[in-house]
């Protein structure tokens, strides 16, 4: 069952008022790691709630509880849950997202205001969440006002479920999953899960996602003295924290890219000639790379080695140390306490429970080989699972069908190098099939300066978005 004609056209009719929202949505500050605007996020799950019921689904706020940020209690956003349609001759899918963003600031590189949705002349829609998750969000959004609108019946029965805290652990939402899925949840006989929270590889070739990496995140504080020091008084007269800890963090990965922390590399088997020929057929390149990193840097200049480093293989990024001096000017400070962060992005059979004990074995060795009379506390943060989906399921078929049908090819069958922990959950506690269905591209600069999303990704996504529904229900039952 093809979506209707329309279906497509209320979309491009509809487009510049989808993009007003978008705009809207891009204007409320959801950081979610930052306390300042925790209550930004916790209007965005209201904005959410508010947009979904407008259009005819039965919407609540879900309380997730308290979170211990740095000592301080704060409230964690609502989780906002969604139905529409109930009718047992019909296909039951659950989709999910997040409104919550990662922080940005003009004076990090942006070219114009972060959270105020800029329509540049090539198309781009540049803002903070524009790709990851708030686009997205609201493709699902304008599916449901045309169903609204123009009294047309959904082609399935839709449950949503849409998070505040994913750039932040997803604190408390494994939990609601767990009891939702239950009988008598509201997630009760749902029969695939969809997730559009990636992006396509390149910027020409759709996506459908099998597989994301897991994470574990860790805090390694050094602290010795208590209070900062003047550098010419006790310069080579005490440990400084620093020096220590910027041996540590130089001690955990190499300049290839090689994990140096013993067992972590080890735990993953190598390819064989097969799923080489799986990386060989993606349609991606290294000026591909080059063009989304804007310099040309890639680790090797073998396209088939840099797809696996990042679909298959575990990799651990440094990213940054709290407590340093970082402003502009020569202070001549020795830092009391420094918390260095780093992060292992994990592939199967890789999890935070058994890499975390290899890592603080390891720091705990090195740090006793520096002699040092400092303290270091390894901490771990939020982590999660790895998770790779079942591609030759009837999910992944009707996925490819809408693909072809929105954009006349066939799509990129990929591993996603990011995270998305709740992913697994939905996969064990509901038992059912997983895909995720990317709206943007590989240039989209989540998480990065001048993030943005294509007005054609927006609205040809919305329309895969929706057709995917449609591809659902010509399934039989
Ligand atoms: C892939 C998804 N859009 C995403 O960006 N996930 C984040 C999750 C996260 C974990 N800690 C902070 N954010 C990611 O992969 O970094
Ligand atoms: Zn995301
Ligand atoms: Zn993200």
């Amino acid at each position: 069952m093809p979506a209707p004609k329309e279906f497509l056209e209320y979309v491009d009719n509809k487009a510049d008022l989808f993009i007003q929202r978008l705009s809207d949505a891009v204007a409320i500050k959801s950081v979610s790691s930052d306390p300042q605007c925790r209550s930004e996020v916790i209007k965005m799950s209201n904005w959410i709630k508010d947009q979904f019921s407008a259009v005819g689904v039965d919407t609540e706020l879900r309380d997730l509880g308290k979170q211990n940020l740095g000592g301080e209690e704060l409230p964690l956003p609502p989780a906002v849950l969604g139905r529409l349609g109930n009718d047992p001759t019909k296909k039951t899918v659950l989709v999910y997202g997040h409104f919550d963003v990662q922080p940005a600031n003009l004076s990090d590189g942006w070219g114009t205001e972060p959270f105020k949705l800029v329509i540049k002349e090539n198309g781009q829609l540049v803002g903070r969440g524009s790709s990851d998750d708030k686009g997205p969000v609201l493709g699902w959004l304008n599916i449901l006002q045309y169903h609204h609108e123009c009294k047309k019946e959904l082609p399935v029965n839709f449950r949503c479920c849409f998070e505040g805290m994913e750039e932040s652990g997803s604190e408390g939402l494994d939990d609601l999953v767990k009891r939702e899925s239950q009988s008598g949840g509201w997630f009760d006989s749902v029969d695939c899960v969809c997730i559009s929270d990636n992006y396509w590889l390149n910027t020409r070739t759709p996506a459908i996602t099998y597989g994301l990496r897991g994470l574990a995140y860790f805090k390694l504080m050094v602290s010795g003295p208590a209070r900062d020091l003047h550098s010419g008084v006790f310069g080579r007269m005490v440990h400084e924290p620093m020096t220590d800890l910027v041996i540590l963090m130089s001690k955990l990965v190499d300049v290839n890219g090689h994990i140096l922390v013993p067992g972590v590399d080890e735990m993953v088997s190598a390819a064989d000639v097969e799923e080489r020929k799986m990386y060989e057929g993606l349609d991606y390149s290294i000026a591909d790379v080059d063009s989304a990193v804007g310099a040309s840097t890639t680790l090797s200049s073998d396209i088939v080695e840099v797809l696996m480093g990042r679909m298959r293989m575990p990799s651990l990024s440094l990213h940054g140390i709290e407590g340093a001096f970082y402003g502009t000017g020569a202070k001549t400070v020795i830092p009391a306490k420094v918390i260095g962060k780093f992060s292992i992005r994990l592939v199967p059979p890789q999890t935070p429970d058994n890499v975390e004990p290899l890592v603080r074995k390891y720091i705990e060795s090195e740090f006793a080989k520096l002699g040092s009379k400092n303290t270091c506390v390894l901490e771990p943060e939020h982590g999660g699972k790895p998770w790779v989906g079942d591609i030759n399921h009837w999910n992944y078929e009707a996925a490819k069908a809408a693909t072809r049908a929105v954009y006349g090819r066939e799509p990129d069958m990929t591993r996603e190098g990011g995270s998305i922990p709740v992913t697994l959950t939905f996969a064990e506690s509901l038992g059912v099939n997983v895909l995720l269905l990317p709206m943007g591209r590989g240039d989209d600069g989540a998480h990065s300066t001048n993030e943005k999303l294509d007005r054609s990704n927006f609205i040809e996504g919305t329309k895969l978005l929706g057709t995917y529904l449609y591809e659902i229900a010509a399934l039989k039952k």
